[in-house]
Formats: C-alpha cells, structure tokens, sequence
C-alpha cells in the first residue's frame, strides 16, 4: 500500500478587532488573526499538509486570495473541500500533528475541542489527530505576540489502488 507524508506551514498575524479562530473553534481572547478567510492558522497548515502529501499544489492555489468568495471564509470549509482533493486522489488520512507556535493565549484547554472538531471534518477518529502548543520563550515575533504560526505533518495511504 502507497503511503505518502505532507507537511503544512501557516503564519498570520495578530489584529485588533478580529476574532480568533484555532482548528475550527473560537478562542476567547482580545484580538484575532488577519487574514483574507476567518485566519485559521491550524486549519490552513494542515490543509496545505495533506495537500503536500497528496501532491496537490497549495491552499493559495485551490482557494486564492484574490479571490473575494474566500472573503472572511470558514477555513471549516476549505478543509473539507481540501478532504474533497484528496479523496478524488484516492487518499485517506492516516494521522495528522501539529505544532502552534503562539506566545498567547494558553491553548491547553482548548485542545480536546479543536481534537474532535478536526477529526470531524477529517472523517478520522480523534486518536489520528494530534494538536499540540508551544510558546517560542518570548523570542521573535511569535514570542512578542505579533502572530501565531502553526506546522503540520499529514500520513496519507493510498485507496483502492495498489
Ligand atoms: N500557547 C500555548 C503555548 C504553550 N502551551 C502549553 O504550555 C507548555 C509549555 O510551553 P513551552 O513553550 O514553555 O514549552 C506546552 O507544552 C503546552 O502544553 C499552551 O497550552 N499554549
Ligand atoms: C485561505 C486564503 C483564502 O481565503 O486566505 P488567507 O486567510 O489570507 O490565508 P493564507 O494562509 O494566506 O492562505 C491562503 C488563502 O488563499
């Protein structure tokens, strides 16, 4: 059986008067991320993740920001459309983890929420998906609050192809 490994990178930055959206959920804190789409920095890195692994181009390249129909889009929604690519591709999700890199807010709490909204929209059960947080330790942007960047590594296997 084929199985073919991807991996996401996504960084936005920090806006006063933005929500702040982390896999699909929104997390209570003073500010959001900028973005052409809702700004989901974990869902746009694993969308990119599992696009790798199906060697599918980007998510810049099926959703462009020039694009005014991806204005303020539910990244919820351009995760499913990228499952879509991938099962045309005849891929299924083996695993998936991530990394977010953000000073604030403290992501722990939230983690078993983002875990089963992800494993949702994936179509795999939450043991496949794995979300984790760190801070950088104050240095760098990430480390003076002016975004967040989150890294993913996607497992896909190959269906009904040998
Ligand atoms: N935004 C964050 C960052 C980190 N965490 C949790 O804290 C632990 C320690 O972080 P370090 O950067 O000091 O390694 C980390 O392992 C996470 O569990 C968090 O919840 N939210
Ligand atoms: C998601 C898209 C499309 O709305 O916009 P942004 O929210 O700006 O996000 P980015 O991570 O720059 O990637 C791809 C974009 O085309």
């Amino acid at each position: 059986m084929k199985i073919r490994v991807g991996m996401g990178f996504d960084v936005h930055r920090f806006a006063i008067g933005r929500e702040l959206w982390l896999g699909g959920i929104r997390i209570a804190h003073p500010i959001g991320l900028l973005g052409h789409s809702d700004a989901d920095v974990l869902i746009h890195a694993i969308c990119d993740a599992l696009l790798g692994a199906a060697n599918a181009r980007d998510i810049g390249f099926h959703f462009p920001d020039s694009d005014k129909k991806y204005e303020g889009i539910d990244s919820k929604i351009l995760l499913s459309k990228t499952m879509q690519i991938v099962r045309d591709k005849n891929f299924e999700v083996s695993n998936i983890d991530c990394t977010i890199c953000a000073e604030h807010p403290k992501l722990q709490g939230y983690i078993p929420e983002i875990t089963g909204k992800l494993a949702e929209i994936i179509g795999v059960s939450e043991d496949d998906i794995s979300v984790k947080a760190t801070t950088t330790e104050k240095l760098g942007f990430i480390g003076r609050n002016e975004g967040i960047a989150t890294y993913a590594v996607a497992l896909l296997y190959q269906t009904g192809k040998e």
